[in-house]
Parts: structure tokens; C-alpha cells; sequence
């Protein structure tokens, strides 16, 4: 049984929507990968959102790109909590995805990353997990501990560069 449900509106996000699942990959976290879109299969998009749960999800990460309604549409038929990610198209550059996924009504949250930003949902969830998973929130902050180490060679580097 997967625990993230990674979804996205079309196969053509997969290029977009695959660093989500290389960080699951990195934290060892299970997830499946499916094509659901409330706009072309609206039966299976909600049969999908309603079953979630019940199949053992913990997290949805949902991509989609333009008129982007599947993250809110699957945040309306399941309790789970779900990551938006606004995938870009070469029309408009994204902002029509992250207006549709961000400008939900009270009541059903989605959580969006920025554009084209499916890593940080895939960090995102393993926060969601790692709340309650003491294991995953050590490896969350020795990740954390990494990041801060890659920036400060970085910026000795840049300086050093300057001298
Ligand atoms: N935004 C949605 C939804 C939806 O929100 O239900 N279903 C597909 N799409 C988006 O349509 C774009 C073009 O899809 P195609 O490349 O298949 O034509 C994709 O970015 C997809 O996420």
C-alpha cells in the first residue's frame, strides 16, 4: 500500500511532476503514480478522491496545468490532505494553473507550491508524514542540515571568487 497518491491532470506533467516523486524517492517514502483529471475522467477522479483514505493514502500531491481543477476537486471528496502543484504550459506561464489551484473557497484547503515547484511538494509531504513519524522528521532535519551546509560552501566560494 502506497502512502502519497501522486496524481496529475494529464501524462504530459509527468516531465513537470517527477522531481515530487525523486524526493520520495530520497526519503523512502511508497507512492503511486496515476493520470486523473476531473475534467476528462471526472468519474474516476472522484471514485479516486473517495477511496484514498480508505486505500491507506495519507497525502495527495495533484498537478495540473491551465484550468487546473483536479487539486480542489479532489480536496472536495476526500479528507486527506492535498499539495497543489501548478504545472506551467507554454501558454500564460503557469499563472493560469496557480490562480485555478491557490484561489480556493473556505472550507477545502489545498496546499499550493509555487510554479512548476513539484520538489517542494514532495518536501511537503514528507513534513505531513514526518509529524507523526519520529524517524522521517530526523532524516527531514538532517536534509535541512545539508541544505544550510550546501549554501554556506557556496557562499564561501562565491567570496572566495571576489579576493
Ligand atoms: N488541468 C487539467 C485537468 C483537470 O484539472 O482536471 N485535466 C487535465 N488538465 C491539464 O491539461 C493540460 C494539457 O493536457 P494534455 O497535454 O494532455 O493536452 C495538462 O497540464 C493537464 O494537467
Amino acid at each position: 500500500m502506497s502512502t502519497v497518491g501522486l496524481i496529475m491532470g494529464s501524462d504530459s506533467d509527468w516531465p513537470t511532476m517527477k522531481a515530487a516523486a525523486e524526493v520520495l524517492d530520497e526519503f523512502e517514502v511508497s507512492y503511486e503514480v496515476e493520470v486523473v483529471s476531473a475534467h476528462r475522467t471526472p468519474i474516476k477522479m472522484i471514485d479516486y478522491g473517495r477511496a484514498a483514505a480508505d486505500r491507506g493514502l495519507k497525502v495527495i500531491i495533484a498537478g495540473a496545468g491551465g484550468a487546473a481543477a483536479l487539486p480542489g476537486m479532489i480536496a472536495s471528496v476526500t479528507p486527506l490532505p492535498v499539495i497543489g502543484v501548478p504545472v506551467p504550459l507554454k501558454h500564460l506561464d503557469g499563472m493560469d494553473s496557480l490562480l485555478s489551484i491557490v484561489q480556493m473557497p473556505a472550507g477545502v484547503p489545498v496546499a499550493t507550491v509555487s510554479i512548476g515547484n513539484a520538489r517542494n511538494a514532495g518536501l511537503l509531504a514528507v513534513r505531513i508524514l514526518a509529524a507523526a513519524d519520529r524517524p522521517l522528521l530526523d532524516r527531514m532535519s538532517a536534509y535541512q542540515a545539508d541544505l544550510e551546509q550546501l549554501v554556506a560552501e557556496k557562499d564561501a566560494a562565491l567570496r572566495a571568487s571576489l579576493t
